[in-house]
């Protein structure tokens, strides 16, 4: 090959990696994490392709919060490199964190809203920190806006959030998370603790407004009615790694005895007869919640 050959094929791979970083909002690598002599992640690897719902299961104490805090720089890991939108997590100076920082939200466990703050007022938290010049007009017509946006009645934005029910919190929980007009969504356990009917309409909230705006969203659930209503892909933590990610049905076919455990259980195979059930409705969002955990449906 002559010198001119080689440098053109050089160029060539560095394109071909710059497209194919370009595929993916979130890349992890051999991430490890632990605590004291607790190792939760070793060697993890997941890649996390824009515009897609990613769901995130595993069992309980997995580390699919810890992997998520890793990814948004709230845990330092061990081991390992975390990139957002090509963007390294590591080594950053604050503005170049604060770059990054902004194109996500995130929606905690709980909702994690501040008690002593109106519903609006929590939703103006992210606007005050990262455009502190904008207007107070501005800002509460912002913050209405993306109330809205998850279907909150307008009278919920003076109200405290223990005024609301836990799907009204779950909302505003949401437009908080959305308040900076974000590339990035992260859900951890959203519809926990929701009855079966206020968890089918937030997922199909997400699932509405990840198309309207474009989101990735990276969501962690127990709940196999979203995984099967809302999630395109679906990685799995087990054995301090990830195991597996792909559509439902790539994951039945493997023989991981957890994987099988979880989505052929009884649970599972009642989602999926909810999810054919709906979609021969023609309502893929539609889930068998109730029929799956036998509640009745309280307020949303
Ligand atoms: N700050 C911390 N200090 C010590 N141990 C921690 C800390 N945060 C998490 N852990 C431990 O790491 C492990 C993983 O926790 P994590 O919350 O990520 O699990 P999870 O998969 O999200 O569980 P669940 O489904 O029950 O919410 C657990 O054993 C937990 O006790």
């Amino acid at each position: 090959m002559t010198a001119e050959e080689e440098a053109n094929a050089a160029e060539q791979a560095r394109v071909d990696e710059a497209v194919e970083k370009a595929k993916f909002a979130i890349r992890v690598r051999g991430l490890k994490n632990s605590f004291g002599k607790q190792v939760v992640h070793e060697n993890l690897d997941l890649d996390v392709r824009k515009g897609e719902i990613l769901g995130v299961v595993g069992g309980s104490g997995t580390g699919k919060s810890v992997l998520m805090r890793s990814i948004i720089g709230l845990q330092v890991p061990d081991e390992g490199t975390v990139e957002v939108f090509g963007e390294s997590m590591v080594d950053r100076n604050e503005a170049e964190a604060v770059a990054i920082r902004k194109r996500w939200g995130v929606l905690f466990q709980g909702g994690a809203l501040f008690s002593t703050l109106t519903v609006a007022e929590n939703v103006e938290v992210p606007l005050r920190e990262y455009y502190p010049n904008i207007g107070s007009q501005l800002r509460d017509e912002i913050a209405a806006y993306k109330i809205h946006m998850t279907g909150l009645p307008a009278e919920a934005g003076p109200k405290y959030p223990s005024e609301l029910s836990g799907g009204m919190r779950k909302r505003a929980g949401l437009a908080r998370a959305l308040a900076i007009d974000p590339d990035l969504l992260f859900l951890d356990e959203p519809t926990a603790g929701l009855d079966p009917i206020g968890a089918a309409a937030f997922d199909e909230q997400t699932r509405k407004l990840q198309k309207v705006l474009g989101l990735t969203v990276f969501l962690i659930t127990h709940d196999l009615d979203t995984l099967y209503s809302i999630c395109d892909r679906v990685a799995v933590l087990a054995d301090k790694q990830v195991i597996a990610v792909g559509t439902i049905d790539e994951l039945l076919a493997t023989d991981h005895p957890w994987i099988q455990e979880y989505f052929n259980g009884p649970r599972g195979r009642a989602a999926t007869e909810a999810q054919q059930r709906a979609k021969a409705k023609g309502n893929a969002t539609v889930s068998g919640k109730r029929k799956l955990d036998g509640d009745a449906p309280g307020r949303q």
